[in-house]
């Protein structure tokens, strides 16, 4: 039994004229974007020019993350080919019939293969949005079904596509931690006696697809939340639709823009710099004209997933205090799907 009944299902919701009542969320004033003063532009989260000299790039990339735990990234080295290829892939996935998409369902709620997000449990209301989660091995199987003749290039873009984004991930971690003073050395990666085997590796790749939506306004793509990462790195289609949230602004549009990618700050480096960074909330709305295309890099730092998360000693300092316990990434992503945004005061130390 696939686990999204087909009546619910939002590739059969192409034509509605209006919303079901399952998917109309009640948003408030505070949820909407139009500024508290009426003329006001709103900024957003800062472009950094990776090609800029590796001080001037720290420094900007620490600012934003201690302002927004997030920023846009110019001249990163992932080719517009390799972009242009896995956001291809994923319109040819999501354009597939209902029924083709549901014989990859995936068997665990939000872990490999097609399905609703994984922190849809936590919402009454059902987002407009569907996806595809490579968190292993296991997506070539379901590639082999929906490409029977085209799986071996899709494979080797997927492949590709997570090579990259590995390094680019590597080298972006390197700069926060630099602007907080300490370097990759300076992270004790503990191993937890009897942990073997990794299931979700170093990272997972999440296609996003929004479809148009008759009544945008009440409707939610993909509602508030973090990332369960150490960082994530998001490629949107030309379609806008991204925010993220501060206290001081609200929700803030992040518009997308060619060849820019969007690096989000996740709960996992949040707890590595002792609280120091913030992770930032953010979330998706929809449109009522253009479908929409995001594809994430969820990466969980170069160490893999069943090591020892915790405050960096470097950054608590001598006389400091350790915020949080030490969690591996297995653990914590159990943790944040049991109790969701109270992940942070479940491994707090005091
Ligand atoms: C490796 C991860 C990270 C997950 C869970 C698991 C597999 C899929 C990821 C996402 C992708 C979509 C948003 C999110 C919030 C979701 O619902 O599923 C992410 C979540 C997280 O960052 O917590
Ligand atoms: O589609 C987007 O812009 C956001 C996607 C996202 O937040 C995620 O996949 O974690
Ligand atoms: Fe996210």
């Amino acid at each position: 039994m696939p686990p999204i009944a087909k009546e619910i299902c939002i590739g059969n919701l192409g034509n509605l004229q209006t919303l079901p009542d399952s998917f109309t969320w009640e948003l408030t004033s505070a949820d909407s974007v139009i500024p508290p003063s009426s003329a006001a532009v709103k900024e957003s989260i800062p472009v950094i020019d990776l090609s800029d000299p590796d001080h001037v790039t720290t420094n900007l990339i620490g600012n934003a993350c201690h302002t927004w735990g997030a920023f846009q990234i110019a001249n990163h080295g992932i080719s517009q080919k390799l972009l242009d290829e896995i956001e291809s892939l994923s319109k040819t996935l999501f354009d597939m019939p209902s029924e083709k998409k549901l014989e990859t369902a995936s068997s665990e709620k939000g872990v490999s293969g097609y399905g609703e997000p994984r922190i849809s449990s936590f919402f009454e209301k059902k987002m407009w949005s569907e996806g595809f989660t490579i968190a292993d091995g296991s997506y070539r199987n379901h590639f082999i079904t929906l490409w029977p003749h085209d799986h071996i290039n899709n494979c080797r873009i997927i492949e590709e596509y997570k090579d990259e984004m590995e390094k680019l991930a590597n080298r972006l971690m390197s700069s926060i931690l630099g602007s907080l003073g300490v370097t990759v050395d300076d992270i004790e990666w503990g191993q937890k006696p009897g942990n073997s085997g990794s299931k979700v590796g170093r990272g997972a790749i999440r296609l996003n697809h929004y479809p148009v939506c008759p009544e945008p306004e009440r409707a939610m793509g993909l509602a508030a939340h973090t990332d369960t990462t150490i960082l994530t790195i998001l490629h949107q289609s030309n379609t806008g639709g991204l925010q993220v949230f501060r206290e001081e602004s609200g929700w803030v549009n992040v518009e997308p823009s060619p060849g820019i990618l969007v690096v989000n700050i996740g709960d996992l480096f949040h707890i590595l710099s002792n609280g120091k960074i913030p992770s930032v909330v953010h979330r998706a709305k929809v449109n009522h004209t253009r479908s929409r295309i995001s594809i994430a890099y969820l990466w969980c730092g170069p160490a893999g997933d069943d090591v020892e998360i915790k405050p960096i000693p470097k950054i608590i300092g001598p006389v400091g205090q350790s915020l949080y316990r030490s969690v591996t990434w297995k653990e914590y992503l159990q943790i944040k799907y049991k109790v969701f945004d109270k992940a942070f005061d479940a491994i707090r130390t005091r």
